[in-house]
């Protein structure tokens, strides 16, 4: 494969930069032409490529966000739309693509393959960490730090002034943030999408923290479960206890943003070369991922449909550690 193509799509997340540089350098390294599709499906679609060299991406490594810019495409999503990508790529000249994005994307890019034949190599870039085949994705564990930087500081708050506070976080439809958040957060409940969780539960959560002579909680919310938002649950628990003095804080896409982790730069160095390599050695429609420190690829079918399960250990321990042990 002489010349291919390199986008970053869905959400951003910390790590992507260093995706980008390790595949750009990668390709170079193996004598590729590379090219950068700017605004993920959407600027296949609108021909927004450009030809990229060692030095388009030089000092991006510790950058949060992307060079390439992401989008959430509609078009793509339609017949008429991947034929109009399809073009554009033949245009280009290009006949492989890395796609740097979740599991939305990497759909995309399945679809994309069946009807077109274009080779895709995935690289996992998404906060949520909710892609089958690799144990963490780009950007997780700088979004967990995130999230337990700020529970730390909304501690104070809530221990000088004897309150609860409902902290929510992101995740889509899956609790990986907030059940490692919330065990390095010394939360006191963690509600997650797959486990579900009463506002009667939180309440008996409470009243044994009271019980136990407790004068502030942190209960994190993980989007997306059933029980509603943090600021719906709060205003549940707020009707039956009436005396508590209740916050509410959602941290939305601060976990988003910011200079990635030392493990998320590693992690992500490793995801863009393995893709590349992987797309430049004849793999096709499978993603690179890193399982137990050992690089491996899944095919993309996998990555999308296999539910990557929450370890029921953590979520065990946040009970102990509040004497919810049940015998
Ligand atoms: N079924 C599909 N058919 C064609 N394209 C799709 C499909 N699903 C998703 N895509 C494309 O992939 C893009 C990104 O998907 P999505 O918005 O779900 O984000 P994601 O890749 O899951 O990332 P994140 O996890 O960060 O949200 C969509 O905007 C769309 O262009
Ligand atoms: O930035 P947007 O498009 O509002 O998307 C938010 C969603 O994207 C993510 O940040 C990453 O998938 C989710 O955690 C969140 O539900």
């Amino acid at each position: 494969m002489k010349r291919v193509g390199v986008f970053t799509s869905g959400g951003d997340a910390p790590g992507m930069n260093a995706c980008i540089r390790a595949v750009v350098r990668g390709a170079i390294y193996h004598g590729a032409e590379i090219y950068g599709i700017r605004y993920g499906y959407n600027g296949m679609i609108k021909g927004d490529i450009f030809e990229m060299n060692s030095h388009s991406v030089s000092n991006i490594i510790q950058k949060g966000g992307t060079i390439l810019k992401s989008a959430r495409s509609t078009k793509f999503m339609t017949k008429e739309g991947r034929k109009k990508a399809y073009d554009q790529l033949q245009k280009f000249g290009i006949e492989g693509l890395v796609c740097i994005g979740g599991d939305g994307s990497f759909t995309g890019a399945k679809i994309f393959f069946e009807e077109h034949g274009v080779p895709i190599v995935g690289a996992p870039g998404t906060i949520d960490n909710d892609i089958y085949g690799t144990d963490f994705t780009i950007g997780f564990d700088t979004a967990v730090n995130t999230a337990i930087e700020a529970i730390d500081k909304i501690r104070d708050t809530a221990d000088s002034h004897d309150r609860i506070f409902f902290i929510e976080v992101m995740g889509r439809d899956s609790g990986y943030i907030a059940i490692r958040s919330g065990i390095c957060g010394g939360a006191e409940l963690v509600m997650v999408p797959e486990l579900s969780t009463s506002v009667e539960d939180v309440i008996s959560a409470l009243e044994n923290e009271k019980r136990r002579s407790k004068t502030s909680s942190i209960i994190i919310v993980a989007e997306g479960g059933e029980a509603g938002s943090a600021i719906e649950i709060a205003g549940k628990v707020k009707n039956k206890l009436k005396e508590a003095d209740i916050r509410v804080t959602t941290l939305g896409h601060v976990q988003r943003g910011g200079a990635p982790s030392a493990k998320d730069r590693i992690l992500a160095s490793r995801m863009g070369l393995s893709a590349i390599e992987g797309l430049l050695n004849s793999r096709k429609n499978v993603m690179a991922g890193v399982m137990k420190d050992e690089l491996v690829y899944t095919p993309i079918e996998h990555a999308i449909t296999i539910k990557k399960s929450l370890s029921r250990d953590l979520l065990r321990m946040v009970d102990i550690f509040n004497n919810r042990y049940k015998r």
